[in-house]
């Protein structure tokens, strides 16, 4: 299948004048940035330059919090089992049931049917862990999902970098979209020794003319938070992952260089004080993001896992990446096809989003604590979707 005369999505303008805004809570949505200034319907227009970038960055950092609940950790898969008697929990698993519990009905409806398995890497595939070189996966998940593959047309849709997350993975027979999406793999072929040019005509990249950018905003973004301990900068070729978990919350005490490098960075533009309300190194995270990407008004950011995500301000997300992968691979029959996709994050809620819009297949909420979403079904961490997985599989063996 040749994708390479496939017209690109790329810039949407009403995006594209909402820069910075993409993680911010919704009450803080009706504010519009634009590159040289400000304006927005629900603001004063003589409101400073300065207590609006204070909204940006605690806007940022509310989300940050968020999504950041800190759970306890099971040796086995890095994830808590505390959710069991958690009251909240168990209200909200009555709207979101489990995948596990709920399986009988899940393949019911596709009796008849082709299912086809998409999933999600970190936090579906494996464990959180605080280091995201070390996110690997275990043996017997990669088994897990091989045997799907076996039955089921499969694919990966991560916010990794689609070579990184196939290092990861390392299953030829699977698809692979990187970078939330932006780099899409439609032949599982091409992971075999095929040319370079057949791999690129099965290539979708809607956000190719973003590299250069990407790299630049990588380089700025390394530069300004040498400086705060535990945050670090991965380059995921169309996006950019400002990695804040091994950050602590608030700074304790403050060493005189931080400080002073702070002051010479906002002098003129901050005060002493704001300078002073920044040495929490979450904020200071936030803040710095925030300051660089005012340069770079045609890229966003969004806010996962104690990460903070810098990307193109294109029209293009996992749930259209999940549309793409149906029509290329033949599956875009709503009657006769069931999408399963499974994942944890918030950019994996456009995908759910797309399958409820569809009114066909199913989106499965990795999850250990209650959260808004337009997943069907729950699963606690990735040792239920690797039964989850067994279970598609055994039932499929079954039926045939
Ligand atoms: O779409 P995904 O495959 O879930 O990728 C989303 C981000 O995942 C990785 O970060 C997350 O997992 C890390 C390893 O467990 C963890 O340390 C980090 O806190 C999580 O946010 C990845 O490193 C990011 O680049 C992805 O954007």
């Amino acid at each position: 299948m040749d994708l390479s005369n496939s017209s690109p999505v790329i810039t949407d303008p009403v995006a594209i004048s909402q820069p910075l805004l993409g993680g911010l809570p919704s009450n803080l949505m009706q504010f519009s940035v634009m590159p040289g200034g400000y304006s927005g319907s629900g603001l004063n227009a003589s409101v400073s330059r300065l207590k609006i970038e204070e909204v940006l960055v605690s806007g940022l950092l509310d989300a940050m919090k968020s999504s950041s609940p800190r759970r306890r950790l099971n040796l086995a898969f890095g994830q808590d089992n505390s959710s069991d008697e958690d009251p909240a929990y168990s209200a909200w698993m009555a709207k979101c049931p489990s995948a596990l519990a709920s399986f009988k009905q899940i393949v019911a409806s596709a009796q008849g049917k082709k299912i086809a398995v998409f999933l999600d890497y970190d936090g579906t595939l494996s464990p959180i862990v605080d280091d995201p070189d070390k996110a690997v996966m275990s043996p017997v998940m990669r088994a897990a999902v091989r045997n799907v593959a076996k039955y089921f047309p499969t694919a990966i849709v991560s916010g990794r970098s689609r070579n990184k997350v196939f290092e990861f993975v390392k299953l030829k027979e699977l698809y692979y979209a990187g970078s939330h999406g932006m780099d899409i793999m439609a032949s599982s072929a091409n992971y075999e020794n095929n040319s370079e040019k057949s791999k690129q005509a099965n290539l979708f990249q809607p956000a190719r003319e973003f590299l250069p950018m990407i790299d630049e905003v990588t380089k700025s973004l390394l530069q300004v938070v040498s400086g705060i301990e535990g945050a670090t900068v991965e380059n995921n070729k169309f996006c950019v992952s400002v990695h804040y978990r091994n950050v602590a919350e608030k700074v304790k005490t403050v060493p005189f260089g931080l400080y002073f490098f702070l002051f010479s960075q906002a002098l003129g533009k901050w005060t002493s004080e704001n300078v002073a309300s920044c040495l929490q190194d979450w904020k200071l995270v936030a803040g710095l993001v925030n300051e660089v990407l005012e340069a770079f008004p045609r890229l966003k950011v969004t806010n996962g896992r104690m990460v903070l995500e810098v990307r193109p301000v294109i029209d293009w997300d996992k749930g259209k990446a999940v549309e793409f992968l149906l029509k290329s691979l033949g599956l875009n029959d709503s009657e006769n096809v069931i999408p399963i996709y499974i994942g944890d994050d918030r950019t994996d809620e456009d995908a759910f989003k797309v399958l409820r819009q569809r009114n066909c297949g199913y989106g499965i909420l990795v999850s250990q604590v209650p959260k808004e979403t337009q997943a069907f079904y729950s699963l606690r961490d990735p040792s239920e979707v690797m039964e989850f997985l067994n279970f598609l599989v055994r039932w499929k063996k079954h039926s045939m």
